[in-house]
């Protein structure tokens, strides 16, 4: 074939255009001449056959179809006009799907044919979808006038912000609102781009607005009338369901924008002294710092999990200011559960920056030094969500510190929540508000593993501190004595006598026993003229205790009940109104320092009077100081000065010396391990205070307190049985052991949806939900679930709602105010009345009775009777009686000559349980406190024999 082909070429070459024949040409050697003209000149006469003449010219079948003759005529007329693609297409169409119908077709054919079908018919469902959907489009000047930015998901708008597409972003979604793709078609780009403007113009808003409407601040009229301690009286900040998910969203995007700032390196010069810096360098956290401080310059929230005495409340403030987060207008607040606290840190930074009293200050409720000048603010935590409710995003600080957030205080869990979202709103405004948590104690994972607080994309980095700075020995009793105020004493006369020089520090639970045992020490150790007696010697006390060297570090977390102090009030004003507070108060201030020859005295049964006489040795004088929450703050400071030369410091406090402060001169710690703890009862509804065992976590800080400034020791007044057996790891949040009507009152001052507010321990949502639907019947809360001003004045009063209710309506009548009081302080308190079945027994508490049970229970029974009275008032039923026996008991107290176990002995023939009724006393007294303070237009007062109604 191929030297036929080129033999024909070569014949062409040298074709002889003369047209002479074939048969002229022989022999056959060199020339061929071929007839070219009969060749080409007609198409018909063309030998199909031979294909190797010419391959390409084969004639085309022709169909004879309609179909054809419109082609043709396409093809005649050369028309190339929309009009004419469309028609071919749809006549392509057609065709196609009557070859689809025929079963001419192969399967392949088929297949194909199918696809483009359904890919026709999608296109055309595709064109008209996004033209119903033009229809309902948002007109871009009514978005700009109308929309803010939180009405965008925020995520939408980093998505923006950002500017960061992954690889993975190109795949667009059919929801997808980011750049038109240059396939989409025409229709909606203008759709998108209207859109994409919108988001624009959102963000700038966002950026310059100072938008707040995720958390919204309302004030309520009664605010200044309602505070209760520290915390606020009228804020309500928006936080639901909604912006939770909001937040959550947030948190992913801004985790996955991965917070880095470029802060440009700032540091601000200090200038410490040589024993400050020396002093400093040898606390385990400034081997920190650094972590510390790019833990915070990466991230909005830090935890900071470091051991009592490792350099938390005073170096991580100084950190943040040097770092100069406290430049440009701009502060850092930390917040302290205690006042004491507060005021003592504010002072030793200040010391340490070497910066001015109020450069460095505190604010406490109704006292503070802070100034225009102020860069670090110490205060209470009430006192910083007081600040929210003008501020909710805090604008004027650039950093919070929450210090001891494993105490755990209601006032803290509300703070860390609303911060949680506070720090997220002040990203998106620019302006990253920074918060650190700050606990001595491992239990943080109520902030980490918490979703709804710290969603698992932003979860917060935690930084460890694992050192502590000095030793404390830890010594456990071989017996642990029920009366731990003596017990205490006679600890505290030991070691002066018998131990090398040293503060003592000692814990009691109240300020009642603070004044006690102070005054019992002062007794103990005034200048006598009679010499030294016997001392037990340092050998002899060692033996005594059995020595445990223990690890701190096993155990953490503490209760701090702020509570517990504030119930020192009542006490305390007592004790002000007898006199006797005033005495022991001024022996307090008045430094008295007494040498230490020592008297003897004497042990009587009552509590109160003087422990054992006993002969402790001689040694040299003592300066006994007390220390307790309502202290005014000047006589607290006492406690922080050295003491006099030669003297041995004494502080006898309560647990508000427990955790942050470092009393220079304490190296020996005596701890009773109890603590005044608000129970409340669920039956009743009424919470009391009782003294417990604390926690293993409030001991430690308690030994903490001996370790600051050198080792020391602790003294534990109980046995270390007793300490594994009876303590608790950690101290109960306050905000799960508070009714559940109370915590709902006290979080709606801040929070409209407490349900789903992110506590780090949230209360039972059902119980929440309940006690909501109560709260609505009694008033307290609006249709809308929010408070009414009678629940903000409901919200006051320590007992069950439905009684605070009473409270408040009574208020109307001002005659009525001290039944009313009474009464309710009656049915408060459980069980006044024996059971006339169980009055055999005599009550929990009434003894010596020895008549037979007959005739007791018929006096029980004709007593109760007594106080019914008649005609009408006998409707009054039980709430009758049980005003009629307080108000007798309160004349018996009154009539001279009766003694106390006398009473108790009739109450006890007379079916009264003695231990209510005294409770009923308490209660009523600290109700008409609190009413008289509200109530201020009324004259409350106190009538103890109040005559029947
Ligand atoms: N007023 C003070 N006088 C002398 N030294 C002090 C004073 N306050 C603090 N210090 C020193 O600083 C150290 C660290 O105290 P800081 O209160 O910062 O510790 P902390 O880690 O916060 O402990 P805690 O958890 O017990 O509050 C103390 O151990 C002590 O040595």
């Amino acid at each position: 074939m191929k030297g036929g082909s080129r033999g024909i070429k070569r014949q062409k070459a040298k074709t002889v255009k003369d047209g002479s024949s074939l048969a002229a040409a022989a022999p056959v050697t060199t020339d061929v001449v071929i007839d070219t003209n009969a060749l080409f000149s007609a198409k018909e006469k063309f030998d199909a056959s031979n294909a190797l003449a010419l391959p390409g010219m084969r004639r085309r079948k022709r169909r004879p179809t309609d179909d054809q003759s419109d082609d043709d005529d396409d093809d005649d007329n050369g028309e190339d006009d929309e009009e004419s693609k469309k028609r071919r297409k749809r006549l392509k169409l057609k065709r196609l799907k009557r070859e689809l119908q025929s079963d001419l077709l192969t399967k392949k054919k088929r297949k194909e044919l199918e696809r483009i079908v359904r890919k026709k018919e999608s296109a055309k469902t595709r064109s008209q979808l996004w033209e119903e959907l033009r229809q309902y489009q948002f007109p871009r000047e009514e978005g700009e006038a109308t929309a803010t930015a939180h009405l965008l998901p925020s995520a939408a708008i980093h998505g923006v912000v950002s500017k960061r597409a992954k690889p993975s972003d190109k795949k667009k979604s059919p929801g997808d609102n980011t750049e038109p793709d240059a396939n989409t078609d025409a229709s909606i780009k203008p759709l998108l781009k209207g859109w994409q403007q919108q988001k624009q113009q959102l963000v700038k808003d966002s950026d310059s607005s100072t938008d707040t409407s995720d958390i919204t601040v309302s004030s309520s009229e009664s605010e200044s009338e309602l505070e209760h301690d520290d915390a606020p009286a009228s804020a309500s900040i928006t936080v639901d369901a909604q912006t939770n998910d909001e937040s959550k969203a947030t948190a992913e995007a801004e985790a996955e924008t991965a917070i880095k700032e470029h802060r440009p390196a700032t540091f601000v010069q200090v200038r410490r002294s040589k024993a400050v810096q020396q002093r400093r360098l040898e606390l385990p956290i400034l081997s920190e710092e650094h972590s510390i401080m790019e833990a915070v310059s990466g991230n909005d929230v830090v935890l900071i999990c470091g051991q009592t005495g490792s350099g938390k409340t005073t170096q991580v403030p100084q950190f943040l200011y040097e770092a100069g987060y406290a430049l440009d207008g701009r502060r850092v607040v930390v917040t302290e559960p205690r006042r004491v606290a507060a005021i003592a840190m504010s002072e030793r930074v200040g010391q340490e920056l070497g910066l001015g009293r109020n450069r460095v200050a505190y604010q406490i409720r109704y006292q503070g030094n802070v100034t225009e000048d102020t860069v670090i603010k110490f205060v209470t935590d009430g006192v910083l969500l007081k600040e929210l409710e003008s501020d909710v995003l805090l604008r004027n600080y650039s950093a919070v510190v929450i210090d001891e957030a494993h105490e755990r205080t209601i006032y803290t869990d509300i703070l860390i929540g609303l911060l949680s979202r506070v720090v997220c709103r002040r990203r998106r405004l620019g302006h990253p508000l920074k918060l650190i948590i700050m606990s001595a104690t491992l239990r943080v994972q109520d902030f980490l593993a918490n979703e709804r607080l710290f969603p698992s994309a932003a979860k917060p980095p935690l930084v460890r501190i694992d050192a502590r700075q000095y030793p404390v020995t830890v010594h456990f009793n071989r017996r642990t004595e029920d009366d731990y105020l003596k017990a205490a004493y006679a600890k505290v006369c030991r070691l002066h006598t018998s131990l090398p020089p040293g503060g003592v520090l000692v814990f009691v639970t109240g300020a009642q026993e603070v004044v006690t045992l102070c005054s019992w020490l002062r007794r103990a150790f005034r200048k006598s003229k009679s010499t030294t007696t016997t001392s037990s010697s340092t050998s002899e006390a060692e033996a005594e205790d059995r020595r445990l060297d223990i690890c701190l570090d096993n155990y953490s977390a503490v209760p701090a009940d702020e509570d517990a102090e504030l119930h020192e009030a009542p006490i305390d004003a007592e004790l002000r109104r007898d006199g006797r507070l005033q005495a022991d108060d001024d022996d307090d201030d008045g430094n008295v320092e007494v040498d230490a020859d020592v008297e003897g005295f004497r042990l009587t049964d009552e509590i109160g009077d003087e422990p054992t006489k006993r002969q402790v040795g001689s040694s040299g004088p003592v300066h006994v100081v007390g220390l307790y929450s309502l202290m005014p703050p000047e006589r607290q400071a006492a406690a922080f000065r050295e003491p006099p030369n030669g003297h041995r410091m004494i502080v006898v406090a309560t647990n508000v010396a427990e955790t942050s402060i470092t009393i220079p001169c304490v190296r020996y710690v005596v701890d009773t391990g109890r603590v005044k703890t608000k129970v409340y009862d669920k039956v009743t509804g009424v919470s009391t205070f009782v003294v417990t065992w604390t926690s293993k976590a409030s001991a430690e800080q308690r030994a903490g307190r001996a370790g600051r400034l050198g080792p020391g020791h602790c003294y534990r007044l109980y046995s270390s049985q007793v300490f594994t057996d009876s303590f608790k790891d950690f101290a109960e949040p306050e905000l799960l052991t508070k009714p559940v009507d109370e915590v709902v009152l006290l979080a709606k001052l801040y929070v409209n949806d407490v349900l789903h507010f992110p506590f780090p321990n949230a209360p039972d949502g059902e119980a929440v939900a309940a006690s909501e639907a109560r709260l609505v019947k009694l008033g307290a809360l609006d249709s809308r679930k929010r408070l009414t001003p009678q629940g903000a004045l409901m919200r006051q009063f320590p007992v069950a709602a439905r009684f605070a209710k009473m409270l408040v309506v009574c208020e109307q009548q001002e005659e009525l105010i001290p039944y009313v009081i009474l009464l309710v302080a009656c049915l408060s308190v459980p069980e006044i009345f024996v059971e006339e079945s169980a009055a055999s027994s005599a009550g929990d508490d009434n003894r010596g009775n020895d008549d037979s049970s007959v005739e007791r229970k018929q006096r029980a029974k004709a007593f109760r009777r007594s106080f019914a009275r008649a005609g009408q008032a006998l409707l009054l039923g039980d709430p009758m009686s049980l005003i009629g026996v307080a108000a007798w008991y309160e004349r018996q107290l009154g009539q001279r000559g009766r003694t106390e176990t006398e009473l108790v002995e009739q109450l006890g023939q007379l079916g009264v349980r003695h231990r209510a009724i005294g409770e009923v006393r308490k209660l009523r007294r600290h109700l008409t406190d609190i009413a008289g303070r509200l109530f201020v237009r009324r004259q409350v007062f106190l009538d103890p024999a109040l005559p029947p109604p």
